[in-house]
C-alpha cells in the first residue's frame, strides 16, 4: 500500500510504517501525477483535495487531513467516489486556546492595560473557542460567546448575538470555520461595516481563517483607527499576506496558532486510528509514546499576584514575540511564509510544565489554566 503524506506531518513514519510504503511530499505543490498511484493520502491545510488533484487516481482508499479545518477538502466529491475521509477535530484546540490567551497577555503588557477586568467575546464556541474560554475563565475573565449554530442546536451555555458581543467586548477572538454560504457564513464576517462598529480600544484576534476578516477593509480601517489593536495568525491570501497590512498588526504569525507538539501529534494520531478503522487494520501504538517527556524542570511559583508574573510564566512556554519578529523579517521572502511554518519549533502545551507552589498564595487556578499542578 502506498501512503502519500505531507512532509510537515510529524510521526508519520512511527505510526504508518507498518501499514505500507510512505512517500512524503510538499503539500502545497502536490500534483495529480504524484497522487495517481497512492492508496492513502494524508494532507494538511495547504493541499486542495479536489477533482483535479485526484483526476489520475482510481485506487484511493482513504484521505485524511491532520487538521481541524476542512475547507481545503471537496468532501462531496470524495463521497461521490466513495473515498472515506477523516479530519482531526479538536486536535490542536488547546494549542489555539493557549496561543490566543498568551497573545492577550502580550497585548496587555504592551499597552499597559491589564487583561484582568476586560470582557472577552469569543465568536465560534466550538473546540478552539472553548479552549480559549477555558484559559480565560481559569484566570477569572468574563467571557461572552457567540455561536448561533450551537445555540440553535441546544447547547446549554449562554450565547449573545454578534452585535451584542461587539458592543460589550473589550477583546474579540475569532474561532469559526470559513464558510461561503448560508445564513451564518463567515467569509468576510468582519467586513468594512462590522470593523467600523468595533468600539474604541477593542483588541481583535484572528486565529481561525484569514478570510473571516476582509483584509483590505482592515487596512483601510486601521488607517483611521489606531485605537483598535489586532493580532493575526491567519491571513487573507496565504501564503502571501498583504504587505501593506503587516505594519498595522501588533503580533503577526504564519498560521501556527495550532502548532504545539501535542496538537500536531494528536492530528497524525487521529488519522492513524481512522485509517486503521477504515481498512480494518490493527492500531496498537499509543500517542503518549510519541511525545518527549514533560519538561523535567518544575517551575516553582511562590505567588502569581500580578499579570506580569503570569506573562513570564506563559513566555517560558511560548514567547510570541520571537515568531512576530521572524515574521516581519521573512514574510516577504519567496516561500517565506511556508518556510517559517515548516521550520517552526513546535512549542509544548501548558500541560507539559509542572508548577509547584512554595509560597502561601493559592495558585491552584494554574491547573485550571492547563499547567500540570503539583502541591508542595
Ligand atoms: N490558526 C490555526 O492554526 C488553526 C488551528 C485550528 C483551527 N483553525 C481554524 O479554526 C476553525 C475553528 O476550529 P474549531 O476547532 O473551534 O472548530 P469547531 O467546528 O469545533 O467550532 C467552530 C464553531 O464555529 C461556529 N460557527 C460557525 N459559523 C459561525 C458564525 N457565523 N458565527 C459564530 N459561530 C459560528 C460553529 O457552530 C462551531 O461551533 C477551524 O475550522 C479552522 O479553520 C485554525
Ligand atoms: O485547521 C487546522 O487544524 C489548522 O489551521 C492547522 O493547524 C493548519 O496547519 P497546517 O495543516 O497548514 O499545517
Amino acid at each position: 500500500m502506498k501512503i502519500l503524506a505531507d512532509e510537515n506531518m510529524p510521526y508519520v513514519q512511527q505510526l504508518f510504517a507498518d501499514f505500507g510504503r510512505i512517500e512524503t511530499v510538499n503539500g502545497r505543490k502536490l500534483t495529480a501525477e504524484q497522487v495517481q498511484d497512492a492508496d492513502v493520502l494524508l494532507v494538511r491545510s495547504v493541499t486542495r483535495v479536489n477533482p483535479e488533484l485526484l483526476a489520475l487516481n482510481s485506487k484511493l482508499k482513504f484521505v485524511g487531513s491532520a487538521t481541524i479545518g476542512t475547507d481545503h477538502i471537496d468532501q462531496e466529491y470524495l463521497a461521490s467516489r466513495n473515498v472515506p475521509f477523516s479530519n482531526a477535530p479538536g486536535c490542536n484546540a488547546t494549542a489555539v486556546g493557549e496561543f490566543a490567551f498568551i497573545a492577550m497577555l502580550e497585548l496587555a503588557q504592551r499597552f499597559n492595560s491589564p487583561l484582568k477586568g476586560k470582557v472577552v467575546g469569543i465568536v465560534g464556541a466550538g473546540n478552539t473557542g472553548t479552549a480559549v474560554a477555558k484559559c480565560l475563565e481559569a484566570y477569572g475573565i468574563e467571557v461572552l460567546l457567540c455561536d448561533p449554530l450551537l445555540q440553535q442546536s441546544g447547547d446549554r451555555r449562554e450565547f449573545v448575538s454578534l452585535d451584542s458581543l461587539i458592543e460589550k467586548s473589550d477583546v474579540i477572538s475569532l474561532h469559526v470555520p470559513i464558510t461561503k454560504q448560508g445564513e451564518h457564513k463567515t467569509w468576510y464576517l468582519f467586513d468594512e461595516q462590522r470593523l467600523n462598529s468595533l468600539k474604541q480600544n477593542t483588541w481583535l484576534l484572528n486565529c481561525c481563517r484569514g478570510e473571516v476578516i476582509d483584509n483590505r477593509a482592515l487596512i483601510k480601517f486601521k488607517q483611521q483607527r489606531d485605537d483598535v489593536k489586532v493580532v493575526l495568525d491567519v491571513w487573507e491570501g496565504e501564503p502571501n499576506p498583504m504587505a501593506e497590512l503587516v505594519p498595522y498588526i501588533e503580533f503577526c504569525t504564519p498560521h501556527i496558532a495550532g502548532y504545539s507538539l501535542e496538537g500536531k501529534a494528536r492530528g497524525t494520531y487521529m488519522l492513524y486510528q481512522q485509517l486503521a478503522k477504515v481498512l480494518n487494520l490493527t492500531a496498537d501504538k499509543q500517542m503518549d509514546s510519541l511525545l518527549p517527556n514533560l519538561w523535567s524542570e518544575q517551575l516553582s511559583v511562590a505567588e502569581m499576584s500580578n499579570e506580569r508574573a503570569l506573562l513570564q510564566l506563559a513566555r517560558f512556554v511560548y514567547d510570541l514575540r520571537d515568531d512576530d519578529e521572524l515574521f516581519r523579517k521573512q514574510f516577504l521572502n519567496p516561500q517565506g511564509f511556508d518556510q517559517m511554518r515548516k521550520n517552526h519549533t513546535h512549542r509544548r502545551e501548558f500541560s507539559a510544565l509542572k508548577v509547584g507552589n512554595t509560597g502561601q498564595t493559592d495558585v491552584n487556578w494554574l491547573s485550571n489554566l492547563g499547567f500540570s499542578g503539583v502541591e508542595l
